[in-house]
């Protein structure tokens, strides 16, 4: 039959067919070989146990229990009685042969908190095998031992007592064996339950128990035992429990019924009866077991010396390797929302914490399923897991950190703007930050308390993570920028004072050089002294509030004064771009005007010559009193340019008037700081007014000729003329053309005088008619000249005259 023989079990079982879960599979096949699914196309230990997280969550809480026996002994057919599973049992028509070929493992299906796994072992002294029975049969003994609690051995009725029997060789093979792995260490004792089949009553259970001892008792004094086990007990090692069933075909009920009773003794944990104890269980928590019992296997098939604790650090290398890499996922998943902000670039608070939080959870859902397995290797592979999180997150801390760096230059930025103001009135320096050395203390402390406040918070607690250096390298940032800053602020500083003082000072200075007066530089000296003085004091005290060297203090008082009289030089220059305006302005107060400040009226009594070199020399004054700057009193009566009364090819000459005077720099030895107009800008200064002012000078000439020649004509003229000029008088008027002539000449004569033009009118004629008599006399002398140094040409021209 084969070894899915399924219809006689559900029968034979009593139990209806749709409560049995067909939840066998074959773990070991006929050669030997542990059944995957890819090369049999039957279904797995693996899967099937995959499938059954009932199972896998139990931890220790569950049982191997294993039948061992003879071939054909009813072996499957009592576990499907007891655990509900559905193991191919002999169809007994077709005669006894092997069924259970290899092992096979089932899940009891009992309804019980209990949770067992069965494991159905092919029956020993069997015909099919041959040779290799021995071998294959304590392979699979040592198997079903190493991985079970309970061990049943089923036995015929009629084999006890029959030393020779196959019991007796399988209780040697079994005690062997245990003998074998003891000497790796074990840990706890394994159950042997003797089930008697066909216990027809004869033989009292206590007398084939007690047979059964003794048998057992020899079988293990017999042993070759390793030397540390020679004086052992067989007790020491397991425990025995001994049952017996009535003959399953002679007496079904019986059969059943017992089977039944034996049933429940694992069933109630509570029982004193219980059978599968909690003391015998093996430390192979359940989700390992698939990978454990494949380790064992394939250590038995290829003969190795079967080390336990050997193979029970594999296998909590390889399932502990597996719970690392589940929970590590798991946090990485966790760890995702964080990873995205902090590499955005944004600070994550409270990450230390999180952090922390994090590990946990990964290291505890490692631990739940991991602490069952090796304890060393379990714990090694969690210090590799806490590792390896821990480096994650120091990564992400780390970039959290250079991220936190910026942040916190950001952080004294800001803290720099709130004080000194948009960048726009920063740039123009018309904020300074006011007690700079206690502000900038609090700036760099509040950035170092910023930093220090999300570093520390962002360091998984225990983790021994250190942001010193950093700290240390902003501190020297903040210190470089602050001095920076200073310096911005001192030179900032600098320019408000010299600002303040040019303010203070601004007005008066304009009205001082305005009117220019002889005494001008003694006042300006004494206008930027007081003010300079009076600022002094408040430089000093806002000096002291940077924090700065006394002697630094002097220095930049020494600087503020000298930057000071630049700043004047610079003003005076600016100032002087007008000297031309308030030359002319003093020169036409002078020649212009009369004493009582009126337009003045020249007349041929005034002397024109003196009036004119007066006022041109009053004016002139001004390019000296612009063109050097006297602020000591030893240099207020000082001159940068004078008149010098002998040269008159040197410099500027006057070009008229009556002047020869040349305008030249004075001899003394000068500071060229203090220059204002250099000689060059003086002289062309000088030109261009005498340029200017000539026309003044003539237009006076010219004033005074006019008024000679336009005197009032006497009446005696008039009364002559009218006598003397009555015919002519008459012919004008008796002739139309000369009557029209005159009366056009009238009128226009009239017109000029209602529109007041008639005095501009005869000024121009006036003019032109002295034009044109001097032309006439430059004619005349020219031609008497001639005539002099040349008689022959007089004489021609007398010639020619006559
Ligand atoms: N005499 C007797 N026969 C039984 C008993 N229990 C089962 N059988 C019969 O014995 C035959 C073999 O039963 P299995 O349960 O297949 O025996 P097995 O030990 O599992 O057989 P293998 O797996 O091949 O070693 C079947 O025909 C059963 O009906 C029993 O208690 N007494």
């Amino acid at each position: 039959m084969s070894s899915t023989g399924e219809t006689e079990q559900s029968t034979s079982t009593g139990i209806p067919p749709e409560q049995i879960v067909s939840e066998i599979v074959q773990f070991i096949d006929h050669n030997g070989e542990i059944v995957k699914e890819e090369n049999d196309q039957k279904k797995s230990f693996l899967s099937c146990l995959s499938e059954r997280a009932d199972f896998l969550t139990r931890g220790f809480d569950y049982s191997v229990i294993a039948i061992l026996g003879p071939q054909s002994s009813g072996k499957s057919t009592l576990l499907n009685l007891l655990f509900n599973t559905k193991f191919a049992v002999m169809d007994s028509v077709s005669g006894r042969r092997q069924t259970t070929q290899g092992v096979w493992m089932g899940i009891a299906n009992m309804n019980s908190p209990e949770t067992y796994l069965i494991l159905d072992v092919e029956g020993t002294d069997g015909r099919e095998r041959g040779e290799d029975e021995k071998a294959f049969e304590r392979k699979t003994s040592l198997f079903s031992l190493v991985l079970s609690s309970v061990l049943i051995i089923n036995m015929w009725v009629h084999d006890i007592g029959r030393y020779n029997a196959a019991n007796i060789a399988l209780l040697k093979t079994v005690f062997e064996l245990n003998l074998q792995l003891f000497q790796k260490k074990s840990s706890h004792k394994t159950l042997l339950l003797f089930i008697i089949r066909d216990h027809d009553g004869q033989t009292p259970l206590d007398q084939l128990k007690t047979t059964l001892l003794q048998d057992i008792n020899n079988v293990w004094t017999e042993l070759s035992k390793p030397k540390e086990y020679v004086n052992s007990k067989v007790a020491d090692f397991f425990d025995f429990e001994f049952t017996s069933l009535p003959h399953k075909v002679y007496c079904p009920d019986q059969f059943l019924e017992q089977a039944s009773l034996l049933r429940n003794r694992f069933l109630e944990a509570n029982s004193d009866d219980f059978i599968p104890k909690k003391q015998y269980r093996h430390d192979i928590p359940a989700d390992g077991l698939y990978q454990y019992s494949n380790n064992v296997w394939e250590t038995i098939k290829t003969n190795k010396d079967l080390d336990l604790p050997t193979q029970k650090e594999m296998l909590a290398l390889f399932r502990c390797d597996e719970f690392v890499e589940a929970s590590y996922q798991q946090f990485v998943v966790e760890l995702k929302p964080i990873r995205e902000k902090i590499e955005k670039g944004r600070i994550y608070e409270g990450f230390g914490d999180k952090g922390k939080q994090l590990l946990q959870a990964c290291l505890e859902s490692y631990d739940q399923p991991a602490s069952r397995y090796h304890a060393d290797t379990a714990a090694k592979k969690r210090s590799g897991l806490s590792d390896r999180v821990l480096l994650e997150l120091r990564t992400l801390f780390n970039k959290q950190m250079e991220k936190l760096y910026e942040k916190s230059i950001d952080f004294y930025k800001n803290l720099v703007q709130e004080t000194v103001g948009t960048k726009k009135t920063a740039e123009s320096g018309s904020q300074l930050i006011t007690h700079y050395s206690v502000w900038a203390k609090n700036v760099k402390q509040s950035t170092i308390d910023y930093y220090s406040a999300i570093a520390k918070d962002s360091v998984v607690p225990d983790a021994n993570w250190d942001y010193s250096q950093d700290l240390q390298e902003l501190e020297e940032k903040i210190t470089n920028e602050l001095e920076t800053l200073k310096e911005n602020q001192l030179n900032k500083l600098a320019k408000f004072m010299r600002d303040i003082v040019f303010q203070q000072i601004g007005q008066p200075l304009v009205k001082i050089t305005e009117q220019a007066r002889d005494d001008m530089w003694k006042r300006i000296a004494e206008l930027l002294s007081d003010a300079l003085s009076k600022n002094e004091i408040d430089y000093r005290k806002r000096l002291q509030d940077f924090d700065v060297k006394e002697e630094t203090i002097e220095d930049t008082i020494k600087t503020f004064r000298s930057n000071a009289r630049d700043q004047l030089r610079q003003k005076m220059k600016e100032r002087s771009e007008f000297l031309p305006l308030r030359m002319r302005k003093r020169f036409e107060e002078c020649f212009s005007l009369d004493d009582k400040k009126l337009p003045r009226k020249w007349s041929k009594h005034d002397d024109i010559g003196t009036i004119f070199e007066e006022a041109r020399f009053n004016a002139e004054k001004l390019i000296d009193l612009f063109s050097y700057m006297r602020l000591n009193e030893d240099e207020y009566e000082f001159t940068f340019f004078t008149y010098d009364e002998a040269s008159g090819s040197q410099g500027s000459s006057s070009q008229s008037g009556s002047s020869s005077k040349s305008f030249v720099p004075s001899a003394v030895i000068i500071d060229p700081e203090n220059i204002i107009l250099s000689y060059e800008q003086g002289v062309t200064l000088v030109d261009k007014f005498r340029l200017d002012t000539k026309t003044d000078y003539m237009n006076a000439l010219n004033e005074i000729s006019r008024s000679a020649s336009t005197g009032g004509v006497p009446g005696y003229m008039i009364l002559l003329l009218c006598v003397l000029g009555f015919n002519e008088f008459m012919a004008i008027l008796m002739n139309p053309l000369y009557l029209i002539m005159a009366i056009l000449i009238g009128t226009g004569a009239f017109v000029l005088h209602k529109l007041h033009l008639s005095a501009p009118f005869i000024d121009m004629a006036s003019r032109l008619l002295v034009d044109v008599m001097n032309k006439i006399k430059d004619v005349v002398l020219q031609v008497e000249h001639l005539s002099t140094h040349h008689p022959d040409s007089r004489d021609s021209i007398k010639k020619k005259n006559d």
